[in-house]
């Protein structure tokens, strides 16, 4: 599917999203799924995600802000989605950062969800290697993160998407560069948080690469034309919003990308 055509269906259906992500992105990633077009809930409760997950169209995981209960609530919630092949994206957010935090993103990862999502330093780590990560922020660049995005992408037979200045995005056997977006994009916090919660707002209405591919395209796109028009982190957030919302099937062309 193209990316114009997962717009399309993105604005046609609306899917619901379940969304575990951090106290940090809650509000932004939800403001960003539903500027894009589809409908974000976030709910966490190991007592309610096994019922909630189904219902939604997609799910997904984000581990920026732990605590044993929302681990529970992860990992209930991805063990449903898999078990009732509900599409599911996981943001290992600063994974290697402590021991807690790295076993909950193997624990996570074990349960085999559909889109890895992170940033080059996030990726190289968890494909076992030594990158460069300064808590959330990525200290490594996108292309010293391809060969760990492959490997992990045969391995654990998902889609893997590295984000940065270009983005790139493999299942192991087809490779997508990603151009766009705009420097100041990692000055806003939680933007990834919340790139992650549009992939599975795209995962709802099509297969997972190119539900990938045109999220972050999406983001490519609307990054860009937010850049022109603000002065800084403040305005581009406001403007990024803006230009999520305004973006059109017809502007996710294939200038922005090259695949391989
Ligand atoms: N230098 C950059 N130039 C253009 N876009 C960028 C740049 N850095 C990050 N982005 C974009 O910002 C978004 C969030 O990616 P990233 O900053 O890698 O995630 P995270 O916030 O998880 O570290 C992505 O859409 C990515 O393409
Ligand atoms: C700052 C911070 N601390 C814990 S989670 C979080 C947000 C990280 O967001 P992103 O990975 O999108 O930069
Ligand atoms: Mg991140």
């Amino acid at each position: 599917m193209t990316p114009k055509a997962a717009l399309e269906a993105l604005r046609a259906q609306a899917p619901l999203v379940h969304c575990i992500t951090n106290y940090v992105a809650m509000n932004i990633a939800a403001n960003v799924t539903l500027a894009a077009g589809a409908s974000p809930a976030m709910i966490h409760a190991p007592q309610e995600v096994a019922d909630f997950t189904p219902v939604a169209g997609a799910l997904t995981i984000n581990i920026g802000t732990l605590s044993e209960p929302w681990v529970e609530g992860m990992r209930l919630a991805a063990k449903t989605a898999t078990a009732q092949s509900v599409p599911w994206v996981l943001d290992p957010v600063a994974h290697f950062a402590t021991p807690y935090r790295a076993k909950a993103a193997q624990d996570l990862l074990a349960l085999k969800p559909t889109i890895l999502r992170g940033n080059a330093s996030e990726i190289i780590a968890l494909a076992g290697g030594g990158g460069a990560g300064k808590g959330a922020d990525s200290g490594d660049s996108v292309t010293d993160a391809q060969s760990a995005a492959i490997d992990l992408a045969k391995r654990m037979g998902c889609v893997v998407a590295v984000t940065g200045e270009t983005d790139f995005v493999t299942d192991g056997t087809r490779h997508v560069t990603i151009h766009g977006g705009a420097a100041i994009m990692p000055k806003v916090t939680a933007l990834g948080c919340s790139l992650t919660a549009l992939v599975g707002a795209y995962a709802a209405v099509a297969p997972a690469l190119d539900a990938t591919v045109a999220a972050l395209l999406h983001f490519a796109v609307a990054g860009e034309r937010a850049a022109l028009m603000s002065d800084g982190p403040g305005s581009f957030s406001v403007r990024f919003l803006d230009q999520l919302y305004l973006v059109q099937p017809d502007d996710l062309g294939e200038s922005h990308l090259t695949w391989q």
